[in-house]
């Protein structure tokens, strides 16, 4: 992960981007910015297009119209080996933990780096999948199976999955979905300790509020395709807007 040399760096740029599935009208002018280790919290109900904003940030879809430049690079403009190379430096960590069950925790965490870094000797993924898991807290799961791991333990090796490439920024889809109130405080933790030891940048996509709130330095409320409130948590619900508050009333946050 590279050090936050210049904390005002732009590193994400989202400008009037749109995009459809056939009359389903899903984002409809969205507009971000993002500084170098910033960490930015996408909030919105299910359906609003959360998933489908970090997939077009990857480069897995396509938008209809407007521009996101990542590091720099122009994403829908990569192809082939740039894009490979893009991929590695934007870390996607998976609603699912995506785990593969009939590998080991060493294998699961072996198999990004194999595929993707040239080269290495054993002993450099040895000390790469062991960091991985220090990282994460989890260095005793090493030789465990995915299926003896709880769902907050699988949660965490998929994002030490992901950081073991030592991504510039992290893409965090509902790190918290289906975990109790006591293991999503142990995710929101580490998200905020991978920020704060590794310098990343992130952006987490949520409808849990306090996991928005613990981890955001800033806020996006997505309602009807279209950012309609960025900033700091207390601040976008301080507003009275009807849908803001809906939304807040709906779900418990401390
Ligand atoms: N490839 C696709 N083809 C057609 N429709 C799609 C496709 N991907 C997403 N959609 C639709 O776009 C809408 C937004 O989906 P998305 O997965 O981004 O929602 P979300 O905000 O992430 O929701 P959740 O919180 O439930 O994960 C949904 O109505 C979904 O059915």
């Amino acid at each position: 992960m590279s050090k936050a040399t210049t904390p005002t760096e732009t590193v994400i740029s989202i400008k009037g981007l749109r995009k459809s599935f056939g009359n389903l009208h899903v984002l409809r002018g969205i507009d971000l910015e993002v500084k170098r280790g910033e960490n930015v919290a996408v909030l919105g109900r299910s359906g609003t297009g959360k998933s489908v904003l970090i997939k077009i940030m990857v480069g897995l879809l396509k938008p209809d119209a407007g521009k996101v430049v990542v590091l720099g690079e122009d994403v829908e403009q990569l192809r082939g080996k740039e894009l490979d190379a893009f991929r590695q430096k934007v870390g996607f960590s998976f609603q699912s933990s995506a785990l593969y069950d009939s590998m080991s925790i060493r294998e699961n965490l072996e198999f990004p780096l194999v595929r993707n870094v040239r080269n290495l000797s054993r002993e450099d993924i040895d000390k790469a999948v062991e960091k991985a898991l220090e990282d994460v807290g989890l260095s005793q799961t090493i030789n465990q199976m995915p299926s003896e791991l709880s769902g907050g333990q699988r949660k965490r090796i998929g994002i030490a999955r992901t950081l073991i490439l030592k991504p510039e920024i992290m893409l965090y889809d509902e790190p918290t979905a289906g975990l109790d109130p006591i293991t999503s405080v142990e995710i929101n933790n580490l998200i905020n300790d991978v920020r704060e030891r590794l310098g990343a940048t992130s952006i987490i996509i949520t409808h849990d509020l306090t996991c928005a709130k613990t981890t955001g330095d800033r806020v996006a409320m997505l309602l009807d395709g279209k950012f309609e409130r960025v900033g700091p948590f207390d601040e976008v619900f301080a507003d009275k807007d009807e849908r803001i508050q809906q939304f807040y009333n709906y779900k418990f946050v401390d």
